[in-house]
């Protein structure tokens, strides 16, 4: 069946992070119907959204799906899930967060589904990860990547 090029933002804020992003990244990547391609380098970043919890760290997998959207959302929340998320504050800190940030150049607006991400061209955190991987891609919704990380203002910079 088809193969679709996707692209998933993980971050962690909880527990032991880069520990918990390789078992991520490791549960994905023995997934049924979904090989991991690129993985972006590790980033270290200042939490968005509700700022009183330790810095996240950030990277961003581009994948090889054969999954049709809402099987690789399920997959998505299972790699969560047994990395114990528990969902407290919808913006609090979590052991493992993976967003769907691109699904070849497909949209969706679904009550459970958003693609592109919705935040995606405002958060450094995984603007600059993706345009690491895939800094010449155009978003189906007629963005460019490489200007979008241009446009970012210069408090939103993160480390590597
Ligand atoms: N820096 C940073 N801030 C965040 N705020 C939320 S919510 N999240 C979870 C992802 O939506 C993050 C994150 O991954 N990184």
């Amino acid at each position: 069946s088809k193969h679709v090029i996707a692209y998933l933002g993980l971050g962690a804020n909880l527990g032991d992070p880069l520990d918990q992003l390789q078992q991520a990244l490791a549960l994905l990547h023995h997934s049924q119907g979904i090989s991991i391609r690129q993985v972006s380098s590790l980033y270290e970043t200042s939490p968005v959204g509700y700022l009183d919890q330790p810095n996240f760290y950030n990277l961003v997998a581009e994948i090889d799906t054969v999954l049709p959207p809402m099987q690789l959302l399920n997959m998505t929340q299972k790699v969560e899930q047994s990395l114990h998320r528990v969902r407290k504050e919808r913006f609090g800190p979590r052991t493992m967060d993976v967003d769907i940030l691109l699904y070849g150049q497909r949209i969706f607006n679904l009550p459970d589904l958003i693609i592109p991400h919705p935040r995606l061209l405002e958060r450094a955190f995984a603007l600059v990860p993706l345009h690491e991987v895939a800094g010449d891609l155009t978003l189906p919704t007629g963005e460019k990547i490489d200007q979008a990380v241009k446009a970012l203002s210069n408090d939103q910079w993160i480390q590597k």
